[in-house]
């Protein structure tokens, strides 16, 4: 497995946010990690990158225990955090915001993204949502990670950016990486995704197939009102 997850406790001020989660994403596909506004996933996803300390439990990435390791030493294991919010820096422009991520990789980044490369010279704020969006994640992968957190990509793109997103996503999972997707747009997410965790204050109401979960949308509707048992 390329993370693990044991009985993760993870608390906003004094209040449990995720209450003991218990999870694994294998490299070379997306798991999809849905649920309600407020249910916990971007509290999860900072404590799996070390943004947020975990209370209680264990995180493993590559077999190695990293749940009191620093961000930069998790990032240096292999973790890339695209975080919510699409952060570039708008007055450098897309080449200098790459720059910023490393100091090599861009040709790499403009394959996966041409759409960049024609615009390697304007001011990052002057681009579309979308390619912000890009931006972003061409930046995370320069470090060229083996796991990678998604949160939210698509707030506020139109869906025809985000299914261009998203078979970028299951390009990257097929050529290896570990992706845990945390999508508001649940249907796109299942329809790359392999396994799928849905989460409902706090814990994990569901984990199994994603296919289940598109087959049934009684199912997923069940798991977001937090009526299903894990691995129902
Ligand atoms: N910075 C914060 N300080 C205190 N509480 C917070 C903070 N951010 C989130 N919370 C609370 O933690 C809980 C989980 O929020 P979180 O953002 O992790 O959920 P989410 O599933 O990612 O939802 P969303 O889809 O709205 O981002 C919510 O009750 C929220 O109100």
């Amino acid at each position: 497995m390329s993370l693990e997850v044991r009985g993760l406790v993870v608390a906003r001020g004094q209040a449990p946010v995720v209450r003991g989660v218990s999870f694994s994403v294998p490299p070379g596909e997306v798991t999809a990690l849905l649920g309600p506004n407020g249910a916990g996933k971007t509290t999860l996803l900072e404590a799996l990158s070390g943004i947020l300390p975990a209370q209680e439990g264990e995180v493993w990435l590559f077999g190695v225990r990293v749940e009191r390791a620093s961000r930069v030493a998790r990032a240096r294991a292999g973790l890339a955090h695209v975080e919510q919010g699409r952060a570039v820096f708008p007055s450098l422009t897309v080449e200098e915001n790459l720059w910023v991520g490393a100091r090599s990789g861009l040709e790499e980044a403009f394959g996966l993204f041409p759409e960049l490369e024609k615009r390697r010279r304007v001011p990052a704020g002057q681009l579309s949502g979308g390619e912000q969006q890009m931006l972003v994640l061409a930046r995370a992968l320069l470090g060229r990670p083996r796991v990678l957190l998604l949160d939210e990509m698509s707030l506020g793109l139109a869906p025809l950016v985000v299914r261009r997103l998203m078979e970028t996503v299951e390009r990257l999972a097929q050529a290896g990486l570990a992706v845990l997707l945390v999508e508001q747009f649940a249907h796109l997410a299942l329809g790359i995704a392999r396994q799928a965790l849905v989460m409902s204050q706090g814990r994990l109401v569901y984990s199994g197939p994603a296919q289940a979960l598109l087959r049934e949308p009684g199912l997923l509707q069940e798991a977001y009102l937090g009526r299903l048992e894990v691995g129902a």
